[in-house]
Parts: C-alpha cells; sequence; structure tokens
C-alpha cells in the first residue's frame, strides 16, 4: 500500500439496510488526475462523503498522506488538506474576485493576531498568480455577482485553491457551462493536478475525455472498472450499465 496520495480499501456504507458503497476500493496518487463516472446512485457522492469524513463507513480503510481519515471529523479532515467544490459555486456575490480570493486565503487565527495581519506581498503574488491560473486576471475588480455561470465556478476553484490543498474533490464542475467554459475548465484542473490530487465527478464524457486521465467507473457502490475513457467505453459492462441506456 502506498504511504502518499489517497487509499480507499474495501469500504462499505450503508444506509437503512441499502449498500450505497460496497467494497470500494480504490487508489488515487499523489499528483493525479482522476475522474469518476457512473449511473445515478452509483456511489459517487457518498465516496465524496466518506473521504471528506461527512459519512462514516461501515467498514473498510480510507487514508490519506498516511493519516486514517475514519478517525477525523469533517475540520480535521479540510485541515489536513483536503478541499471539496461542491457543485453549486458559494462565492461571494458582493465581493470583487480579488476580495474573494483574499478572504479565502488562510489568515492567522485570533483576534489579535487577526488585527495585525495585513496582506503580505507573498499573500497578494498568491492571489495574483491564482487570478491568472483560474483566467479571471482581468476581471480581478468586478464583483463575483457579475461573472458567468462559468467563471463563478473558476472563481470557486481558486479560492479551494487558496487553501493549498493537497487533494482537492471537484462534484460536477461543468453542469450548466458552455462549451467553451467546459473546454476551459478541463484546462484548469489538468493544470491544477500534478502539484496536487484531483478527484472529478462527472457525467459529461465529452469533459472526461478532455480532461485525458484515468477514470474509476462506480457501480451499485463498487468499481466496475478503469482505465483510459477510450478503455472504459469500450468495456462491455459499462456500456450495459451505463452507456447503453
Ligand atoms: N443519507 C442517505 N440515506 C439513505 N440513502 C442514501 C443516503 N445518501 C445516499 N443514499 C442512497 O445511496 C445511493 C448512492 O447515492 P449517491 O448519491 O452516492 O450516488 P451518486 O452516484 O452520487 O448519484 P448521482 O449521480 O445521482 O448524484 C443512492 O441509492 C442513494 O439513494
Amino acid at each position: 500500500m502506498t504511504s502518499q496520495g489517497l487509499y480507499v480499501d474495501g469500504v462499505t456504507v450503508t444506509f437503512d439496510g441499502f449498500r450505497a458503497l460496497n467494497n470500494l476500493s480504490l487508489l488515487v496518487e499523489p499528483g493525479e488526475l482522476r475522474a469518476v463516472i457512473g449511473p445515478n446512485g452509483a456511489g459517487k457522492t457518498t465516496m465524496m462523503d466518506v473521504i471528506t469524513g461527512k459519512t462514516r463507513p461501515d467498514t473498510g480503510i480510507v487514508r490519506f498522506a498516511a493519516r486514517d481519515l475514519t478517525k477525523l471529523d469533517e475540520a480535521a479532515i479540510a485541515t489536513l488538506g483536503i478541499g471539496r467544490k461542491f457543485q453549486k459555486p458559494t462565492v461571494f456575490d458582493a465581493l470583487t474576485v480579488f476580495e474573494n480570493l483574499e478572504l479565502a486565503l488562510k489568515a492567522p487565527r485570533g483576534p489579535i493576531a487577526c488585527l495585525r495581519w495585513v496582506l503580505s506581498g507573498v499573500a497578494r503574488a498568491r492571489i495574483e498568480a491564482t487570478m491568472e491560473q483560474i483566467g479571471l486576471a482581468a476581471r480581478r475588480e468586478d464583483l463575483a455577482g457579475l461573472l458567468s455561470h462559468g467563471q463563478r465556478q473558476w472563481l470557486e476553484i481558486g479560492m479551494l485553491l487558496m487553501q493549498e490543498p493537497e487533494l482537492l474533490l471537484v462534484d460536477e464542475p461543468v453542469a450548466g457551462m458552455t462549451d467553451h467554459e467546459t473546454e476551459q475548465t478541463a484546462a484548469l484542473l489538468r493544470g491544477i493536478a500534478g502539484t496536487r490530487s484531483v478527484v472529478v465527478v462527472e457525467h459529461d464524457l465529452e469533459f472526461v475525455r478532455a480532461l485525458d486521465c484515468r477514470v474509476t467507473v462506480l457501480h451499485e457502490g463498487s468499481v466496475l472498472s478503469e482505465g483510459s475513457i477510450t478503455h472504459v467505453q469500450a468495456d462491455p459492462r459499462v456500456i450495459e450499465v451505463y452507456l447503453g441506456r
């Protein structure tokens, strides 16, 4: 077993006798970009909930960077460097792009420390670099409420990046985006991986192809197939339960 990365082994989650996850095992390497697909009810959201500590598994191992996540609460898991982006963006509409990113910085804790805290040159440079990365440098002074749906999603990804996560979980990022925004999101996520692991749950298979990464197909709470998008799309079991419908 690897001591780094995300290691899920034999995880089962039962809701009122129904197995949402059924002996789920998966390994995501440090710096890897991984797409997770599967039909409705396959267990994708439950898998994310288990990794972030929202749901406790009945059995199984969940480790990240050699830490046992099943022993930690949601706050402790976030502190460990696991960030999650939900489908709906939660940016602050009345703040500018810059201010949203500033707010997401890891500010010192405690009232005295906060009073003394001034945005340092290093912090400012990080905000600048993040605005470039998410393609919003030209919109820095614009209120988030004026951004398009896609741009708001990127801003939220930027806010998560300000927390310097080592693992980023992203839930259906391109739902409601234009084709052009979808392409840009794939490029953004490819760029974000490498220095950190990124797990993306998505239904849009064109987008998953554009991610150009290993794909895990879930079905009834287990891994049905894994490999390149070309490999899983040609897998008869995947065609039967997911693609062929
Ligand atoms: N809190 C809960 N109580 C009872 N059943 C639940 C609960 N959460 C999830 N389930 C069930 O577990 C199964 C897996 O759900 P989950 O949301 O993880 O699937 P999913 O792959 O994310 O689906 P979708 O693509 O529709 O989001 C579903 O049958 C769902 O109804």
